[in-house]
């Protein structure tokens, strides 16, 4: 079981202004806490690729400044390291974005804040955890969830759930304008290597030669989503005029044994498989019901696992054999 901190992006449209020969169309300015993970720094560069001006707020807990290397000598994009449990006075920039249960708690109310004070849009990415061990499958939004309080995986699906609470919160009685993404186990490059989520554990460990980890009998399920239709649903979500919260994953489900076979068939076919004691509180299965994003943002993943592995075991195999050169070298 891994944790991540995930990203939170807030968008300030500036007024349009009335110039000589017509309406000027000011800049979007996008900033996107946690932009240089894996899939913020996917969302940033679709952010650049359509004009915005984008600032990144990145602790570099998880995130790497090498996956928002390319943007650093744009002018439009500007990369601050910072942790959003500590307030962040940015309205100068924007005017123009510990502990797991700390981030996803104080980090969120201070980006509400933040988005009050500049009337900006805000998306939170929230998780498919705050369903927790679901009682209901597959997951309809609807669902209130099956979730341990003070379990060890709490900090993660309770911060999450205050995280959507704060948001709707300010949505209600402070007017913020709020979009609410449930984010399902997603995959690609630029996955951290040893982050312990399934899919990279078993991609690393297959091109490392060693055996891949399955955490107690390998049967439940989770449903694995490509990096660039998350972005899309992100996207979608942001433009679109429903705050939600919506399901975005890739209904397709695998047990975890069934997830192992798939990488053996893609990277290596003599890989081996060792179980080990899964974790608490474990979820036993998990699929999005996405109706509900198909109908009202018009949009469903495209790439499936066996189409997206083979692109994310590129950008691995290419990470694992520098590290193991840089190794010899030594
Ligand atoms: O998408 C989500 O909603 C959540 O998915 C993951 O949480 P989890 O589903 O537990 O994902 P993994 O840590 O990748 O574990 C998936 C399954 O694989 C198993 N696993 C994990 C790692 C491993 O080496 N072997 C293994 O069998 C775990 O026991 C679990 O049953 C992420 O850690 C969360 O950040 C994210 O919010």
């Amino acid at each position: 079981m891994s944790f991540s901190h995930r990203e939170r992006t807030i968008t300030h449209r500036p007024p349009t202004v009335q110039v000589p020969g017509g309406i000027m169309h000011r800049r979007i300015r996008t900033l996107v806490t946690g932009g240089a993970g894996f899939v913020g720094s996917h969302l940033v560069d679709v952010l650049m690729a359509r004009g915005d001006e984008v600032i990144v707020i990145d602790n570099y807990f998880t995130g790497r400044k090498e996956n928002v290397a390319h943007h650093l000598d744009n002018p439009m994009f500007e990369l601050i390291r910072h942790d959003v449990v500590q307030p962040i006075l940015l309205e100068q920039f924007v005017l123009l974005d510990s502990c797991c249960y700390k981030t996803n708690v104080i980090g969120t109310l201070n980006m509400l804040g933040l988005a009050k004070r500049i009337n900006a849009r805000f998306l939170i990415t929230s998780t498919s955890e705050v369903y927790g061990d679901p009682l209901e499958h597959p997951q309809k939004e609807p669902y209130w969830g099956h979730v341990n309080p003070i379990g060890v995986r709490s900090c993660y699906d309770e911060g999450k759930r205050t995280a959507e609470t704060l948001t709707m919160d300010y949505s209600r009685n402070e007017g913020v304008e709020v979009r609410i993404a449930r984010i399902f186990n997603t995959y690609g490059p630029r996955m951290c290597l040893d982050d312990g989520r399934v899919v990279s554990n078993f991609v690393s460990q297959a091109f490392r030669k060693q055996p891949m980890t399955i955490y107690g009998d390998g049967k439940q399920t989770r449903s694995f989503q490509y990096v660039s239709d998350l972005v899309e649903g992100l996207m979608a979500l942001m433009e679109g005029e429903h705050i939600g919260p919506f399901n975005l994953g890739n209904p397709g489900e695998f047990t975890m044994l069934e997830l192992a076979q798939v990488v053996k068939e893609t990277i290596d076919p003599n890989a081996t498989i060792e179980f080990k004691k899964n974790t608490a509180d474990d979820p036993q299965k998990r699929k999005p019901d996405i109706s509900k994003a198909k109908v009202l943002l018009n949009w469903e993943p495209k790439i499936q696992l066996r189409d997206g592995l083979p692109r994310m075991a590129l950008d691995f195999k290419n990470r694992i054999f520098k590290e193991i050169e840089d190794d010899l070298d030594k």
